[in-house]
């Protein structure tokens, strides 16, 4: 039987699942897109290729391997895209959560079916139907879940909206002894720049104390107060518009000491050296073009 174990996004990485890139079939009809920055890339003809994201995906790899990482991989489905292995479920101390997904992702749930037979029955969860939740929403961070959400009445308009408030109750029911935080974010289902599809598109906490943010994201600026107030302006790294656009919230720590960053995240890259972290780069600009990355590709098991 295999142990969950997750209180945060940071202490060191013992188990994960890696998405994959195999078979994720054609290009997709602009109407199949799901978020803008798709969208875009199927419009201009710059949909990335199944062998550019394979290989992105096995650097990804590499690197979890270098830093001794169980690393478990989805069974391959036919033309389906299961890069984003984030939101299909997400643990939080020891329970695993099965998310209600945007139904067009739905199938990609049945191919872990193989690390679901690790964990005691009792410790999966499946939420009842009108709680919307994915997994990049969803954020453990010690006594706090913090929670990326949309409230407004044309909830249902957005494409690119997938935790509504029925998801931060069932939270809050959940786990009455955490501060459950949520967090208004600005949807757009035709601007990426203007969209933040969830929230660690905008915001997320590096090391102990730290944390990438853009202000931008967020719908009601006393939330994005919060957050700097919560971890000190000193300790955030604000990135601009195009930075979000290019998914520079969205890397992914292996321990407190250790990131895993985008090779051409430059500014970021230079700001974690210094304030001492391990980067390890990896090219993955061309997962990039689906309004994922790094974090989005995970989806951790076993943290200490
Ligand atoms: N946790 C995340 N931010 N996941 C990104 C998922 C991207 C994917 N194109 C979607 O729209 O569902």
């Amino acid at each position: 039987m295999m142990q969950l174990h997750i209180e945060n996004e940071t202490s060191p990485l013992k188990a994960v699942i890696l998405g994959t890139a195999e078979s994720c079939g054609p290009v997709p009809k602009p109407e199949e897109a799901y978020d803008p920055k798709s969208l875009e890339h199927i419009l201009a003809g710059t949909y990335p290729t199944e062998a550019d994201m394979v290989k992105e995906m096995d650097a990804f790899a590499q690197v979890f391997q270098k830093h001794g990482v169980t690393v478990y991989r989805p069974d391959v489905l036919i033309d389906c895209n299961q890069i984003f292995s984030r939101d299909i479920a997400f643990v939080i101390e020891d329970k695993l959560f099965h998310s209600n997904i945007l139904p067009d992702r739905e199938r990609e749930f049945e191919a872990i079916h193989g690390v679901l037979e690790k964990i005691d029955p009792n410790k999966i969860i499946r939420p009842p139907q009108e709680v919307h939740i994915e997994g990049g929403d969803v954020m453990p961070w010690n006594d706090y879940i913090l929670v990326g959400t949309y409230t407004g009445t044309d909830y249902p308009d957005f494409i690119t909206a997938r935790t509504n408030k029925e998801a931060v109750e069932f939270l809050k029911a959940q786990f009455p002894h955490k501060k459950v935080k949520p967090f208004e974010l600005r949807k757009s289902n035709t601007n990426a720049k203007e969209n933040a599809l969830h929230l660690d598109c905008c915001f997320q906490p590096v090391g102990k104390d730290k944390a990438i943010l853009h202000k931008n994201g967020f719908l009601v600026e006393e939330e994005y107060h919060w957050l700097v107030d919560y971890f000190g302006k000193e300790n955030i790294f604000e990135i601009t518009k195009e930075e979000m656009y290019q998914m520079y919230s969205n890397v992914f720590s292996i321990s407190p000491e250790v990131v895993v960053s985008e090779q051409n995240f430059t500014r970021l890259n230079n700001w974690l050296r210094k304030q001492g972290f391990t980067v390890e780069e990896i090219p993955y600009a061309e997962i990039a073009k689906q309004e994922g990355l790094l974090r989005c590709s995970t989806m951790p098991l076993i943290r200490d």
